[in-house]
């Protein structure tokens, strides 16, 4: 992790999102980025509703060292496809689900981009994934992370192992 000159860790990813109301959401990538140790910020930014502070925070996002940013928006979800028109960097994008439509407006106004500008989107509401995939990017170049990584896959494989175990004594028990 590295540290700015007061000794913060710098953040390594960039949390946004088009609203405070769709922190619910957005902050279980938070919560599996600090799971991991990742140094993150979080943010409104709006390309609806602040387009010239969206347009400076996506161009400036490399710069100031971050290395990956999850954007998260609801309904006319542009912010996600917005930012990764103005940054180098990988952007993941989470439909946040409002009342009406299911989160399918957000899901297909994220995902449909145009060639040549990928946003990496995650399912409707996935946000703790959109934080695991960021923690995979960064680990590609993180032998620690990396192995943070294996140990919580390794915790997967022991849960589901468990599930099936319990499942069968369940299916035994009703003569299966
Ligand atoms: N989709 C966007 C953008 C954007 O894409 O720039 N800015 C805000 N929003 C979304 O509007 C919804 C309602 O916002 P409010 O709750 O503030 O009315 C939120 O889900 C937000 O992400």
């Amino acid at each position: 992790m590295s540290t700015a000159q007061d000794g913060a860790a710098v953040p390594a990813v960039g949390v946004v999102m088009g609203s405070d109301s769709d922190w619910p959401v957005m902050r279980l990538a938070a919560e599996a980025l600090a799971e991991f140790g990742v140094a993150f910020e979080a943010d409104v930014v709006s390309a609806h509703r602040m387009p010239d502070e969206m347009i400076a925070y996506g161009a400036r996002a490399a710069e100031r060292g971050l290395k990956v940013i999850i954007a998260g928006a609801g309904g006319a979800a542009h912010l996600p496809g917005m930012l990764a028109s103005v940054t180098p960097l990988p952007v993941i994008g989470v439909p946040v689900p409002l009342k009406y439509l299911d989160g399918m407006d957000s899901l297909l106004s994220i995902v449909q981009m145009p060639a040549g500008v990928p946003v990496a989107t995650v399912a409707v509401g996935g946000a703790r994934n959109a934080g695991l995939l960021a923690v995979r990017i960064l680990a590609a170049a993180d032998a620690e992370l990396r192995a943070k990584m294996e140990r919580f896959q390794g915790e997967l494989r022991d849960q589901a192992h468990a599930k099936g175990a319990r499942l069968r004594e369940e299916a035994a028990r009703l003569g299966g």
